[in-house]
């Protein structure tokens, strides 16, 4: 196997390639290598002097061997000559390097630092003559072939070379899935720490005022958004709402319409969602709505609204008749895993999550079910002020990364929920009665464990599953911390709930079981003996 580099950085001249690409592989203990160091050791002569005895054409057909040959046999950082891109073969290279998962670090540092560090060095045969003017004609005809070839753009305006480093790490060893699909304007998930790093690019350059909706409980997460919003040039309007599900409610999106009237947003202007699931719904919602439809990014806190709240374009409020009865299906330009958040979550809330990701691992991905097996313990006793760091970070990024890909499996194809999606509902028929009758003190990833096995039991009297692969979702869920049993209410009330399930058609209950783990199928119609059989086997 062809030995690949960690990632190669790219940039304009005077952008610091060299200095933070050091920096990068010091931080990491890897070996660098600049193109253009090679290249002179390549031909025995300096660039300025290759090029004045040979010429630019010359020099560009040995940069791009030596490029080709570092992309195949070099493990470190290793840096570009700032034109190199240009090359139509390198681009290429390019591409295949970031398709063997390969991250290409576009550094997009200020206009005038660069071209002050570019003057500086001196011996740049690019910049011969009006050294500023020279650079801002390059500067335009590269920026957008930089941004073409890249995977990984980082700004380092203001920053230090180790600031720039630092954030170069973090930008790199975050996990990106790629969401596409018909009916959807693709966009990625960003998963990991400084994930929230890439606001301004996600937002771009056409908002002029963003609403950054959240909740209270992570003041400290919005103030950094709104920091980095604030230095992307936005107007931000803070908008604080109700925590959890009190603030997905009509009144709360109606104050906010009012808002953004009062404060002229208008089509060209975006919101962010930041907080956990209950917050970025509602943003959301918000979003789809307001003038029919503007951009809008969600920054998801808490490991459910990582894991499945934030991605996918599910948006909604509750109404006092049940839960999410009224949203739309409106996909975010982009969603910000940051981990660094989860530092402050509560491990009731954490474990919440975990409901979500074993419902992912039961009905699509078992290897999900092995990693949570294999970590039960740790994961059971996840303590936000030890996580950042720990061996566990890494776990929960890849059990997050594998869940958000089973979303993106189901909604990429179906968008609007006309079948596959469905299979997403996995445990939430009866969850989301069991969250409406315990008037939402049950929390959500709670109410869909004991919903899975609520589906397991009937999926068993149906005569899908054997009684192993039942308890094997009593014991697995169980270890997790979560619940796997419900006595708040009658059956009659839970039927009733369930007859307004979004999967219910006219008067036919509709739900989605296991036929085997990682295989869903419909159940419709089944008979009210049998669903109320299961409903009293989960009750002890
Ligand atoms: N749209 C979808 O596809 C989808 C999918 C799953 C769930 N949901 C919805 O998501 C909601 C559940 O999400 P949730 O579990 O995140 O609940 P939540 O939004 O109620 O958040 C739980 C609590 O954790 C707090 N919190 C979040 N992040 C924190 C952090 N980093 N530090 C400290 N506190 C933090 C919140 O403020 C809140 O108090 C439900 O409304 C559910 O219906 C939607
Ligand atoms: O994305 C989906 O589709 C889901 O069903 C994901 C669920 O985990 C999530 O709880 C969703 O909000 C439920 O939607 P609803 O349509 O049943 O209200």
């Amino acid at each position: 196997m062809a030995a690949r580099p960690y990632a190669v950085i790219l940039g304009m001249m005077g952008a610091g390639k060299t200095r933070v690409g050091k920096e990068v592989a010091h931080m990491l203990h890897l070996p660098f290598a600049d193109a253009d160091a090679e290249i002179e050791h390549e031909v025995g002569m300096k660039i300025p002097a290759y090029f004045e005895q040979y010429g630019e054409p010359a020099f560009r057909e040995v940069e791009a061997d030596v490029i080709a040959d570092f992309l195949e046999d070099f493990e470190g950082i290793f840096s570009l000559g700032g034109g190199a891109p240009m090359t139509p073969s390198t681009q290429r290279e390019l591409a295949t390097y970031i398709g063997h998962g390969g991250k290409v670090v576009y550094l997009d540092a200020d206009p005038q630092e660069a071209m002050e560090r570019a003057n500086r060095g001196g011996g740049r045969p690019m910049l011969n003559g009006d050294a500023n003017a020279r650079w801002k004609k390059l500067y335009k005809q590269r920026d957008p072939v930089f941004h073409e070839v890249s995977n990984v753009h980082v700004h380092t305006r203001g920053l230090t070379p180790q600031g720039a480093a630092k954030k170069v790490i973090d930008m790199v060893s975050q996990r990106i899935v790629h969401v596409d699909g018909t009916a959807i304007e693709p966009y990625d998930v960003a998963i990991g720490e400084g994930a929230m790093n890439r606001l301004v690019d996600v937002l771009g350059p056409q908002p002029k005022k963003i609403a950054l909706i959240h909740t209270q409980p992570v003041q400290r997460h919005s103030d950094r958004a709104r920091a980095l919003l604030r230095q992307g040039g936005y107007e931000v309007s803070d908008i604080v709402i109700p925590d959890a599900e009190p603030g997905k409610t009509i009144t709360v999106a109606n104050g906010i319409w009012e808002r953004l009237g009062t404060e002229g947003f208008t089509r060209s202007d975006a919101v962010v969602g930041l907080g956990g699931g209950a917050a970025t719904d509602l943003a959301g919602f918000v979003a789809a709505t307001w003038m029919r439809g503007i951009r809008y990014v969600n920054c998801p806190t808490s490991l459910l609204a990582m894991v499945d709240a934030s991605t996918g374009g599910k948006t909604g409020i509750n109404t006092p008749q049940g839960k999410n009865l009224v949203g739309s299906f409106y996909t975010p330009a982009g969603v910000l895993a940051d981990m660094t958040t989860l530092a402050s979550l509560p491990n009731d809330i954490f474990i919440e999550g975990l409901g979500e990701v074993a419902k992912s691992g039961f009905i699509r991905d078992s290897e999900i079910l092995h990693i949570l097996e294999e970590h039960a313990g740790e994961l059971r006793n996840f303590n936000g002020q030890a996580f950042l760091g720990s061996p566990l970070e890494d776990v929960v990024a890849e059990l997050i990364e594998r869940t958000v890909r089973v979303k993106a499996y189901h909604v990429s194809s179906d968008l609007k929920e006309k079948g596959l999606r469905e299979f997403l509902n996995y445990g939430h028929t009866l969850g989301h009665a069991i969250e409406k009758l315990e008037h939402f003190r049950w929390r959500h990833g709670n109410a869909v464990a004991v919903g899975m096995v609520y589906a397991a039991e009937l999926a068993n009297i149906m005569g899908l599953i054997d009684r192993d692969l039942v308890d094997y979702h009593r014991s697995l869920l169980s270890s997790l911390g979560l619940p796997t049993s419900w006595n708040g209410g009658s059956f009659e009330d839970v039927l009733a709930l369930m007859h307004r399930d979004k999967k219910a058609r006219g008067n036919e209950l509709r739900f989605v079981v296991l036929d085997s783990i990682g295989h869903v199928v419909h159940l419709d119609n089944p008979s009210v003996d049998d669903v109320e059989e299961a409903f009293r086997r989960i009750q002890h």
